[in-house]
């Protein structure tokens, strides 16, 4: 495969750990047409690793996108400071605000923002045609090549856009962020336009794409499967805040609140108050009765919810003895997701969700069995 070399100016050193990106205390706040004030970001502060593809990831309006162009420098914070390589480009305190241009980044966006009376050669070529120095004729030819060839669309070169698939599209937009080698590329729900099937193909070309020319990507979606899949870190944001920062797995399988558990997966839920702690247990007293998760840094007598995920939630036949987390329940429906096959159940007045293969058809008694290890004690409210 052609190198795509970064250019030796913006490629990290070896061994050089200064974050790609430093947010410190970032904070900005919008007007609405009706007076009332949206606090988009409050108070963010994140490192982006050289190399490191973190994803923002969050419901509907939770400031994803506007931490994200603060640090492309479209949007000015209200507060706090942007630094890129060590070197700050915005500073609400000191006055500095560099423009996009001297910020040496590459975004993508969702609508793939291609110039329509281009080719595609020359979208891809517009960013090295626009840069200082300018490279000459045959390298930009080159590269461009390159880059057409790196998300796998050679025979596209001389098509316009409007003459192109909306997967296409996005190569080339891909192909365009790309080529001039930046050491970080910022990604605006880049996948969101396309269907499904062309959705699951580009992410995973970019995966690889992303991992050989080693750029730090920062990705916004609110799918959490594509977070999962792409990220090295997840920062799961909430109300302009950034609510946990973390490996996808830690995210998931240790989620620091309700709001994240939920937000990352499916989280059977149980709410109670909690009654006694035991070695490395905490118990709840729920509507079901006792359950008993690993220990939580919660007072007796504090309100708090008991969480545990769908494909750990067992019934009745393969369920582990000797446990207290076990309740009578009806199976309330199965249903076929093709490869996986889900069951929910109804214990009292709570409906759990299992997943795996069990036996058993609709309206069927059972019990419902969850090991204390597998159940996390959050607190209630958060
Ligand atoms: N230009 C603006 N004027 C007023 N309010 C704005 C503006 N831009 C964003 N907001 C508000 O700021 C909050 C965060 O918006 P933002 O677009 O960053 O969210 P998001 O997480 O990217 O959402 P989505 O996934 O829907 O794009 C929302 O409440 C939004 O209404």
């Amino acid at each position: 495969m052609t190198l795509m070399a970064q250019d030796p100016a913006t490629r990290p050193a070896a061994g050089d750990e200064t974050p790609v990106v430093r947010i410190t205390g970032l904070g900005k706040a919008f007007r609405r047409a009706d007076g009332s004030v949206a606090k988009a970001i409050d108070d963010v502060s994140l490192d982006v690793r050289p190399g490191e593809f973190l994803v923002l990831l969050g419901p509907s309006g939770c400031g994803k996108t506007t931490l994200l162009r603060t640090i492309a420098g479209l949007e000015r914070a209200d507060t706090g400071s942007v630094a890129l390589r060590g070197v700050e480009v915005f500073s609400a305190e000191r006055g500095i605000d560099l423009p996009p241009e001297r910020r040496r980044l590459s975004m993508i966006f969702q609508s793939y923002a291609l110039w329509p009376h281009m080719t595609a050669f020359d979208n891809i070529a517009y960013p090295l045609r626009n840069a200082r120095p300018r490279p000459d004729r045959a390298t930009v030819e080159k590269r461009v090549q390159a880059a057409l060839e790196m998300v796998g669309t050679p025979e596209l070169a001389r098509q316009y856009p409007n003459q192109m698939s909306g997967g296409q599209q996005q190569r080339i937009a891909l192909a365009r962020a790309i080529v001039g080698g930046d050491d970080l590329v910022l990604f605006d729900e880049p996948l969101s336009n396309v269907d499904a099937k062309v959705r699951e193909q580009l992410r995973l070309e970019l995966l690889a794409l992303q991992r050989e020319l080693g750029f730090a990507a920062v990705y916004v979606t609110h799918d959490q499967t594509e977070a999962m899949e792409l990220a090295h870190r997840i920062a799961v944001m909430g109300d302009g805040r950034v609510r946990q920062l973390a490996d996808p797995a830690t995210v998931y399988r240790r989620p620091v609140s309700r709001y994240v558990a939920n937000f990352v997966g499916t989280a059977n839920e149980l709410v109670g108050t909690v009654v006694r702690h035991g070695e490395g247990t905490t118990t709840l007293r729920t509507g079901l009765g006792e359950v008993t998760g690993v220990r939580a840094g919660l007072a007796v007598g504090d309100e708090a919810v008991a969480v545990f995920r769908p494909e750990r939630t067992r019934l009745g036949a393969d369920a582990t003895s000797g446990n207290g987390n076990t309740w009578p329940a009806e199976v309330a429906a199965v249903l076929f997701l093709g490869a996986q096959t889900e069951t929910v159940v109804k214990a009292g007045a709570h409906s759990f969700r299992l997943l795996g293969e069990h036996d058993v058809a609709e309206g069927e008694q059972t019990t419902v069995t969850v090991r204390e290890a597998d159940v996390l004690i959050l607190p209630a409210d958060g």
